[in-house]
C-alpha cells in the first residue's frame, strides 16, 4: 500500500464529540443478535480530547479515567491497530485521551474515540482508504463507529452502518444529565421485549430528500427506554424535570441512562441548568446539536 507519512514528531490533536439519538427504532433482530435500527444520530457539543504521536513501533495509550482500559481493549487502542494492520505498516502510535464524555452512558464516547483515530490517521498518511473503507474498518470495531466517521447528523439503519446524512435539522441546545454510572449496551439490547416496544416509526424520506427544516420534536421517541428505564425509574422523572424547566422534548440516548432536554435558546437552556443543578444527583452538562447551519 503506498502511503504518505508525516514527519514522527507531528502532535496531532483532535476533538472526539459524543452523540445523542433523537430517535431510535428496533425494528428486527438478526440471527446474529444483533439489532436492525432506524434512528437519528446527531453529534453534539461534548468533546473528548485525543492527542496522536505516531512512533517508530508499537501502540501506547495513556488516560487516566477510571473507568476505561489503557490497554489493546482499548477502542482507540483497536483502533489504531486496526488502521496500522490494513496500511500494513510497521510504525504505530501514541494515544492520550483527556475524557469528558460519560462513560456507558448511551453518548458513543468509546466509538467516537475510535472514528478520531482512524480519520486522523488517514489524514496523516495522506489519505490510503476512502471513506467507506473507514467505516468497514469502524464496524469492525462497533455499530456506531461507521456514524462518528461521518460526523454529521444521519439516519443510521442496518446495525448502524448504512447511514444517510439528514440536512434539515434545527439547531436545539442541550442538557445532558448523565447518571452516576452506566449501563452495558449488549445487556440492554438482550432484555429488550420486542413486543413491548411501541415507538411509531417516523416517516422522515420526505424531508431528508428534499432538505427541509425537520420538525424533530414530533419524533422523538427510543424504543431502548423500556428497558433501562425498568432498572433505573429515575430516567422517567429526569425527563419530566427537564419539561418542567422549559424544555420542548426531552429523551434517553441510546441504551441511556444519559437524558437529554432540547431547549430553543441558550438562555433557555442555562437557566433550566441553573434550577436543575440545585435538586438533582445527577451530572448535567450544557452543549448543542452539531448540526450545519445553511448560508
Ligand atoms: C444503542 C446504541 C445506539 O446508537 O448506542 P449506545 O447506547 O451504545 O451509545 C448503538 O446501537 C450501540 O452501538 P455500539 O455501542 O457501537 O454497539 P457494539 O459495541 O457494536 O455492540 C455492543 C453489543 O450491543 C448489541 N447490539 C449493538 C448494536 C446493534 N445494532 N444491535 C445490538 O444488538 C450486541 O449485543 C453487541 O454485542
Ligand atoms: N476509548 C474509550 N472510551 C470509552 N469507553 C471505552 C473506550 N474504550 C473501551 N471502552 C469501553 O467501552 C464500553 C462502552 O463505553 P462507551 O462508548 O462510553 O458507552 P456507550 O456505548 O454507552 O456510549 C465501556 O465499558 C468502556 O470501558
Amino acid at each position: 500500500m503506498k502511503f504518505r507519512s508525516q514527519p514522527l514528531a507531528e502532535e496531532i490533536r483532535i476533538l472526539a464529540p459524543a452523540k445523542i439519538n433523537l430517535f431510535l427504532h428496533v425494528t428486527g433482530r438478526r440471527p446474529d443478535g444483533y439489532h436492525e435500527l432506524y434512528s437519528l444520530m446527531c453529534p453534539v457539543t461534548l468533546f473528548d480530547t485525543l492527542v496522536l504521536r505516531v512512533q517508530k513501533r508499537g501502540i501506547q495509550l495513556t488516560c487516566h479515567h477510571p473507568g476505561i482500559p489503557s490497554d489493546e481493549t482499548n477502542l482507540a487502542w483497536r483502533a489504531a491497530a486496526c488502521f496500522l494492520d490494513n496500511l500494513k505498516t510497521r510504525e504505530g502510535v501514541h494515544i492520550s485521551i483527556e475524557k469528558r464524555i460519560p462513560v456507558a452512558a448511551g453518548l458513543g464516547g468509546g466509538s467516537s474515540d475510535a472514528a478520531a483515530v482512524l480519520n486522523a490517521l488517514n489524514r496523516h498518511y495522506g489519505r490510503p482508504f476512502s471513506s467507506g473503507e473507514l467505516m468497514e474498518m469502524g464496524l469492525s470495531l462497533g455499530a456506531d463507529v461507521p456514524f462518528f466517521i461521518l460526523g454529521r447528523p444521519a439516519i443510521a439503519e442496518g446495525v448502524g452502518e448504512r447511514l444517510t446524512i439528514c440536512e434539515g435539522l434545527r439547531r436545539f441546545f442541550l442538557v445532558l444529565a448523565a447518571f452516576p454510572f452506566g449501563v452495558s449496551t449488549a445487556d440492554v439490547y438482550k432484555n429488550l421485549n420486542l413486543g413491548l416496544t411501541n415507538c411509531k416509526k417516523a416517516n422522515t424520506s420526505f424531508a431528508l430528500e428534499n432538505g427541509q427544516d425537520f420538525d424533530i420534536l414530533r419524533y422523538l421517541c427510543n424504543d431502548l427506554e423500556t428497558v433501562t428505564i425498568r432498572r433505573f425509574p429515575e430516567i422517567e422523572a429526569t425527563k419530566t424535570a427537564l419539561m418542567n424547566h422549559g424544555s420542548v422534548g426531552a429523551l434517553m440516548s441510546g441504551s441511556g441512562p444519559t437524558v437529554f432536554g432540547l431547549f430553543e435558546t441558550a438562555g433557555k437552556r442555562d437557566s433550566a441548568m441553573h434550577l436543575l443543578s440545585t435538586s438533582t444527583k445527577w451530572t448535567l452538562y450544557a452543549a448543542e446539536l452539531l448540526v450545519q447551519t445553511k448560508g
